[in-house]
């Protein structure tokens, strides 16, 4: 018998291009097995004219898939780590992260090369709180205006003449074949990455061991453990999805290197951290570098990043 899954997935173009790519993935793992899409809109989606970091909440654009998987619409939901809550609810699991694309944000403009080029005063797009932090780290004088909706929608808001240049995460760019739009990658070292950005993980229910057993194919345990550090950094910051936080981890042979960081919004203050430990210690490793983060002061930071926010 020929087993099938249905991929709960947004609509939004860089969504289905990963859900297709599970798809395939599947499909090329598993001769003869039927793999059906079942879009579907979640708030993230709906709301277009707040900025995210005002809408609150967590998981804005996952919430909706899981309640398909909870209510048997579909088998397996597929989500941009980044947007995936640091904790799951009950009955779900997330076994399988699939191999991660570059994760490094891209500046995107029609008129400047880099960064350091942008004239006093200039405007750039981002709805990102970690983004803004760290522009505005750099670059004080930068206005940073808010600039939501999906990979599209921002490419021609920019074209628009809206902005001098927007900031967006590279793996969007590279999945949906808008690479020529990369004007440059900016470099960890000035924009620290959001914890899971560039990875893919497969959720689904927690007893179904047979669709668990078809995901295994798929997992790539490399980017699991860099995201298992980036996610239990954020966890122990008690961080949301709109955070002026960022957590990077690289694996030096068996040794992962985690970063992180935790910055005010007018970017006056960047707390920085980072710490090294073997792979297997991946959960604890992102602890230490959040508990460096917390006594620099992390706890009073995303504080006022939250008042200012409600
Ligand atoms: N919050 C939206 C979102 N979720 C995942 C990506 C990009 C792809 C990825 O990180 O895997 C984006 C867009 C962006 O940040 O520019």
């Amino acid at each position: 018998m020929s087993q099938l899954v249905r991929i709960a997935t947004r609509k939004s173009a860089l969504a289905l291009w990963q859900a297709y790519y599970v798809k395939q993935e599947l499909e090329r793992h598993h001769a003869g097995i039927q793999v059906e899409l079942v879009p579907m809109s979640t708030q993230g989606d709906k709301i277009l004219d707040t900025p995210l970091a005002k809408i609150g909440g967590k998981g804005l654009f996952v919430k909706e898939l899981e309640a398909a998987l909870l209510d048997g619409r579909a088998d397996i939901a597929v989500h941009s780590m980044k947007d995936v809550p640091v904790a799951f609810p009950e009955g779900l699991v997330l076994p399988t992260i699939c191999p991660r694309e570059d994760p490094r944000d891209a500046f995107v403009s029609n008129t400047y090369s880099t960064l350091s080029e942008l004239p006093a005063g200039a405007v750039v797009g981002t709805s990102s709180l970690r983004r803004q932090c760290q522009l505005k780290a750099r670059r004080p004088d930068l206005q940073i205006h808010d600039l939501r909706g999906n990979v599209n929608t921002r490419l021609a808001k920019l074209d628009q003449g809206d902005f001098d240049a927007i900031i967006l995460a590279a793996a969007g760019l590279l999945r949906l074949d808008f690479s020529s739009r990369i004007t440059c990658l900016l470099e960890p070292e000035d924009s620290l990455p959001a914890n899971g950005q560039g990875a893919v993980g497969i959720e689904c229910r927690a007893d179904d061991v047979a669709t668990q057993q078809l995901l295994a194919a798929l997992h790539h345990q490399d980017t699991a453990d860099r995201v298992l550090a980036e996610r239990a950094m954020n966890r122990r910051l008690q961080g949301g999805c709109q955070v002026p936080i960022g957590a990077y981890a690289l694996l030096e042979g068996n040794e992962l290197w985690l970063r992180g960081l935790v910055g005010s919004l007018d970017g006056q203050q960047i707390l920085q951290a980072e710490s090294r430990a073997p792979r297997a210690q991946a959960e604890q490793l992102g602890i230490d570098v959040a508990e460096q983060l917390l006594a620099q002061g992390a706890a009073t930071l995303l504080a006022a990043a939250y008042a200012e926010r409600d």
